[in-house]
C-alpha cells in the first residue's frame, strides 16, 4: 500500500511539475494478478486496482496500514470494471459478473473478496471509513440515475451516471459515479467546482494509450495542470477544484468521501474567475 499524506493549498506555489504528481496523481494502478492500493490521508481515501489475467482469482487482502483483521472490516467500498470485458467478483458466497461500467458496492464487515478476470477486466476500488453496513449492491449504467450536462457549443456535452450518493445506493460516505464525454466534447466539469465537505478522486479510463487528459486542480485563483494518462487517478482535496479536457474521447470514474452524501453540495468556480 502506498501513502499519500494531505496537503494545504498554501503548498501548491512551492511545488514543481513532480511534486504535484507525486502528492495527487496516481500512477501505475492495475497490475497484473495483484492488487495494488494507496493510502490517501485526504479524508482517509483508499483508491486500488487490479487487472486479473490468468483467471485465477486475486484476493483484495488487508494491507498492515489499516491494521484490521480484513479490508472492510471498518470500511465500505465500490468497484468499477474499467476494463473493455467482462470480469467476475467475488463477494463472500456471491458471484457478481460486472460487464465494462457496471459498478459493485459493497458494505462494510464484508470479509472475503476477490477479483477474477482473463485480460479484459480491469478493477478499479475506492474505499472510504464506515461506521454501518449497508447492503451489497451491483448496478449498470442502465440502473444509475443520468444526468446530462453541456453542449457541444462548449465542447463539454457529457451525462453523468450517479451510482452511489444519498438518492441511490445508500453508503455511509462513499459518493461514486461514472462520467461519460460525448463524441467530439473535451471537457469534463466545466463550469468547475469545489466542495468543502469531501475530498474526490477521478480515475481515467478509455482514453487511447497516445493521447492525454490535462486535468488542471488548484485553488480557482490558483490553478495548475496534471497531464494524466488512462487508468490513472488525481486526488482532488476538499479546496482543489477538478476538471480537465482530452485529447481525445474518455470517461472516468469519480469518488467521494466526507462529511455529506450530497452530490450537489458544490460551490461554483465561475470560469471568468479561475486563473
Ligand atoms: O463532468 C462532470 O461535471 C462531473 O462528472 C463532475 C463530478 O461528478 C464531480 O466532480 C462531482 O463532485
Ligand atoms: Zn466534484
Amino acid at each position: 500500500m502506498r501513502t499519500r499524506y494531505a496537503t494545504n493549498p498554501e503548498q501548491i506555489p512551492t511545488f514543481d511539475t513532480e511534486a504535484l504528481r507525486s502528492h495527487y496523481l496516481v500512477e501505475d494502478l492495475f497490475p497484473t494478478d495483484r492488487v495494488d492500493t494507496v493510502y490517501s490521508h485526504e479524508d482517509r481515501l483508499v483508491v486500488g486496482g487490479v487487472a486479473p489475467q490468468t483467471g485465477t482469482p486475486v484476493r483484495l487482502e488487508s494491507p498492515d496500514a489499516l491494521r484490521a483483521d480484513f479490508f472492510l472490516q471498518r470500511r465500505e467500498a465500490g468497484v468499477v470494471n474499467v476494463g473493455t470485458g467482462a470480469g467476475v467478483v467475488d463477494v463472500d458466497d456471491t458471484r457478481y459478473e460486472l460487464a465494462p461500467k457496471d459498478v459493485l458496492y459493497i458494505g462494510r464487515g464484508t470479509r472475503n473478496i476477490s477479483f477474477n478476470g482473463s485480460g479484459e477486466a480491469a478493477f478499479y476500488l475506492v474505499s472510504t471509513p464506515a461506521h454501518a453496513s449497508h447492503p451489497t449492491r451491483h448496478a449498470t449504467l442502465a440502473d444509475a440515475t443520468p444526468v446530462s450536462l453541456g453542449e457541444q457549443r462548449t465542447s463539454n456535452e457529457r451525462t453523468i451516471y450517479k451510482f452511489i450518493h444519498d438518492e441511490g445506493i445508500q453508503s455511509c460516505q462513499l459518493v461514486l459515479g461514472v462520467t461519460e464525454l460525448a463524441a467530439g466534447s473535451m471537457w469534463n466539469t466545466m463550469p468547475a467546482h469545489i466542495h468543502d465537505r469531501r475530498t474526490e478522486v477521478y480515475l481515467y479510463f478509455g482514453l487511447e494509450p497516445d493521447q492525454r487528459v490535462v486535468h488542471l486542480m488548484g485553488e480557482p485563483h490558483q490553478t495548475r495542470n496534471l497531464i494524466v494518462a488512462d487508468q490513472q487517478a488525481v486526488i482532488s482535496p476538499c479546496w482543489s477544484i477538478h476538471c480537465g479536457f482530452g485529447t481525445a474521447n474518455y470517461a472516468f470514474v469519480w469518488a467521494m468521501g466526507g462529511e455529506n452524501t450530497d452530490y450537489g453540495d458544490v460551490v461554483p468556480a465561475p470560469i471568468t474567475q479561475l486563473r
